[in-house]
């Protein structure tokens, strides 16, 4: 069996365990001040600052608390504060103003979606139930919370992109399915990268607009196309490589192996099946097993799994030859080969 018990020095010290119980306290001024746009708003005033009862009209706020909010921002290094006026600090300035290197992408879906979840933890431990406020079909039905999905799903899988190029010899393949692709994000980053290949989206119909539009946007609208569907009852559009990624960890054992029987027969022979999430390996990793409890707060039956069992899982399928690879954001990369047809079938 595993085990989980810190290594010795490494328990968080009497002191810190109040800093740490308090962490969402930390959390949630990031997640607000990305909610109320303080960093755009900021970057966008004249040069770049703005007095604290400016930025405090600027957002809309009430007197009572804007200036603790102000500098419990520079305390947490996001703000700076010079003879009264703030600015960004660079790393915010950097990351989390709204245009081309925004990454609060994610951070602004977890504000609306994973934080309430998360307040209901003990409840999703005691009972196993997702405690997330809505479902997944209303989300896609609402092109606002639907928008701010996929940014999220951008946000976690375009890190990802030069892991799965160095993971396979691309010039080997000419055609691409990224199944339950959202709207062709990192299939699109993988098109730019590699001119001869030529990718299909599989994903549900709600997706297909933004799918054309975000290719359209990366200039791969002419070789990335989409197939509207559900996974689980309709085929996967064959090519020589299949991606799945972000997708087995929001379902059951059952049903990830369903998918990657699917995958093998979408796969052409000599093909290639590569599979990413935040997998729980021997070590306890702190990102993986967040990302675990995200899926148990959110699905009706997602986990974290381990690369072993996948491995398990790819070869009874009949993939062979699975390489481990580790990505970024605690994520892992399995790549499984489909053997070519042999002479004669
Ligand atoms: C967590 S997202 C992962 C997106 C993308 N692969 C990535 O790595 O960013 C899961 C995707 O699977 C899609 N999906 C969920 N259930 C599906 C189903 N039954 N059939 C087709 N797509 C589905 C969702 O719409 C969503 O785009």
């Amino acid at each position: 069996m595993t085990s989980v018990t810190p290594a010795p020095g490494t328990a968080a010290p009497a002191a810190d365990l109040s800093s740490l119980g308090l962490g969402f306290a930390s959390a949630k001024l990031l997640l607000t001040a990305l909610e109320l746009g303080v960093f755009t708003t900021l970057a966008e005033s004249a040069d770049g600052s703005a007095e604290a009862e400016e930025l405090r009209a600027a957002l809309g706020l009430h007197p009572r608390a804007a200036a603790d909010f102000f500098d419990a921002l520079t305390a947490l290094g996001l703000l700076e504060r010079r003879y009264g006026r703030y600015r960004n600090s660079p790393a915010a300035q950097a990351h989390l103003v709204r245009g081309p290197h925004y990454q609060g992408g994610f951070l602004e879906g977890a504000n609306h979606v994973l934080y309430p979840a998360w307040g209901r933890l003990t409840e999703a431990l005691r009972t196993g139930r997702p405690q997330a406020d809505g479902d997944f079909e209303a989300m896609l039905a609402d092109p606002q919370a639907r928008r701010m999905f996929l940014a999220m799903q951008d946000s976690l899988s375009r890190p990802l992109v030069p892991g799965l190029l160095d993971a396979l010899d691309w010039s080997r393949y000419r055609t691409l399915t990224d199944v339950g692709g959202a709207r062709g994000n990192l299939a699109g980053h993988l098109l730019r990268a590699r001119p001869g290949l030529r990718a299909t989206v599989f994903d549900r119909p709600q997706n297909a607009g933004p799918c054309a539009e975000h290719a359209a946007a990366l200039g791969v609208g002419d070789r990335l196309s989409f197939t509207g569907g559900d996974f689980f009852t309709d085929p996967l559009p064959p090519a020589d490589v299949l991606v799945v990624g972000h997708v087995l960890a929001d379902f059951s054992r059952d049903e990830r192996r369903t998918l990657i029987t699917k995958a093998h027969a979408a796969v052409r022979d000599g093909g290639a099946l590569l599979v990413y999430d935040p997998m729980n390996g021997d070590t306890p990793h702190l990102t993986s097993l967040v990302a675990s409890l995200h899926m148990l707060v959110m699905t009706p039956a997602g986990a974290g799994y381990h690369p072993g069992h996948c491995t398990g899982w790819m070869e009874q399928a009949g993939f062979t030859d699975v390489t481990r690879h580790p990505l970024p954001l605690g994520n892992t990369l399995l790549v499984a080969h489909k053997p070519p047809a042999r002479k004669g079938e």
